[in-house]
């Protein structure tokens, strides 16, 4: 007789999986490697930024003293004693009515306090000596940019688990960081199993489809920042599964599997966790689609059984899988972003499980709207390409209506969250 699968929540079936996190782990890659890790320590200045005053204009460096009196009817006039490109320092000091030529970003010679930007200035020469007059005066202190106005020495810049974004980068190459400390990547092996799968580049055969799921899975591990490793398609052989399985242990932190771990005749997951040992921290989830995702370990590692249904498998690895790559970051928001949406469309059909359906968020006059992305069953492959997020209905005896406000959980959202499992509540107009 077959055994019944009790179906946990997600929120637990998720929480189950979090347990295993595993330890994090450092290494050093170069500046040009650094873009989409993420910082394994935390970067402090360790000067300030600007690191000396320096001229945010093209124009004259003059002392503001000198400027006094100036007008349009008693222009003052100059000596210019020397010019100084961003690089360069002017080492003599500036005297009584005398002005260095500067450009952007040259430090301002000692004496001045004001840069007078071109336009304002009128250059000329007289007996083989440039002069530079102005027509009005200046502050102490305009048109300078201080020492430390950007970054003050000794402040943290960056902190650890930081996605090392463009910014970011100029921050690490602003600072020296020229080998730059990252969390290790996770190696996540892929499996796919079904006697019914050709290759992508196999024609179509009678009862056989091409493996999708090995390749998006693998999409997805890169997309969560994770190192693939794929060990290919075996058909259903529960002696070749085994063997393969275990092999695969050994060179993988996670290990995920596409297909095989419903209850049908060559479903052989469950009999492939027994054999390895494994111990199975859930089989069944209220959801759709994936109910049937199972999670084991063993030694430490975690074996994701996902399911063989393109939209479920997909689901699977997106609730389940990704916030224990993301964690491996040391990120504290490992979980998709959760956010509030409109539902944009009825959604009639009722289920006793919470459905994540594929979906389209976008801003509509500012307010966020969730409508699906397509054929909406677990098998279904159409509508993953189009899906930016998962519209999260509730289980419960009602459909769900056009209007509704619903949670959606955003796919290609780099900054996650904390903990999204709480309070999601069916909503009735
Ligand atoms: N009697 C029951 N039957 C089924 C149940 C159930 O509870 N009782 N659950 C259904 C649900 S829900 C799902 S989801 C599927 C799960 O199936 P498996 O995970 O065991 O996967 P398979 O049987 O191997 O394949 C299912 C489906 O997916 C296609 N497939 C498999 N691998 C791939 C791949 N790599 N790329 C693309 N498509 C793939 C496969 O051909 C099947 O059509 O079970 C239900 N049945
Ligand atoms: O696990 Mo199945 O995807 O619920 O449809
Ligand atoms: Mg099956």
């Amino acid at each position: 007789m077959l055994q019944q699968r009790k179906p946990i929540t997600v929120g637990d079936a998720v929480q189950r999986v979090m347990e295993y996190a595993f330890q994090e782990k450092k290494e050093l890659v170069s500046l040009l490697q650094a873009h989409g890790r993420f910082l394994a320590e935390d970067i402090a200045a360790d000067h300030d930024v600007p690191a000396f005053d320096r001229s945010p204009y093209d124009g004259y460096a003059i002392r503001s003293v000198d400027s006094q009196g100036a007008a349009s009817e008693n222009p003052v006039t100059f000596t210019i004693v020397g010019e100084i490109g961003a690089g360069y320092v002017f080492e003599e000091e500036v005297c009584n009515r005398e002005a260095v030529r500067i450009m952007t970003g040259a430090p301002i010679p000692k004496g001045c306090d004001v840069v007078v930007m071109l336009e304002l200035t009128h250059t000329f020469e007289e007996n083989n000596q440039m002069y530079m007059s102005i027509k009005r005066t200046f502050e102490a202190g305009t048109n300078i940019s201080y020492k430390g106005e950007d970054v003050q020495k000794g402040t943290i810049l960056i902190e650890k688990g930081q996605y090392i974004n463009p910014g970011v980068v100029a921050l690490l190459a602003t600072f020296g960081v020229d080998q730059v400390p990252v969390f290790r990547k996770p190696i996540v092996g892929v499996i796919a199993t079904g006697s019914e799968l050709l290759d992508p580049s196999d024609s179509l055969q009678p009862g056989k489809i091409r493996n999708s799921n090995a390749y998006m899975i693998m999409a997805q591990i890169e997309r969560a920042g994770a190192t693939v490793k794929y060990f290919g398609k075996f058909s259903d052989d529960i002696n070749l599964c085994i063997d393969v399985v275990k092999k695969a242990l050994e060179e993988v932190d996670i290990l995920i599997t596409t297909g095989g771990v419903s209850v049908g005749d060559y479903d052989y997951l469950p009999a492939i966790y027994e054999a390895i040992d494994a111990k199975v921290l859930f089989n069944k989830v209220a959801m759709r689609p994936g109910s049937v995702t199972t999670v084991a370990a063993r030694n430490g590692q975690l074996l994701f059984g996902l399911s063989g249904n393109p939209s479920a498998c997909y689901v699977g690895f997106e609730l389940f899988t990704r916030p224990i790559i993301r964690k491996a970051f040391g990120n504290k928001q490992p979980h998709l972003r959760r956010e509030q949406a409109v539902l944009g469309a009825d959604f009639k059909k009722a289920n006793p499980f919470t459905r994540f359906v594929r979906g389209i968020a976008s801003y509509e006059d500012g307010q966020l709207v969730a409508v699906p992305s397509g054929f909406d069953k677990s098998s279904a492959v159409s509508s993953l390409a189009g899906a930016n997020a998962f519209i999260v209905l509730p289980g419960g005896s009602r459909g769900y209506e056009k209007g509704m406000q619903v949670a959606v959980l955003l796919l290609e959202d780099l900054q996650g969250s904390e903990w999204p499992w709480d309070n999601i509540k069916k909503s009735y107009k």
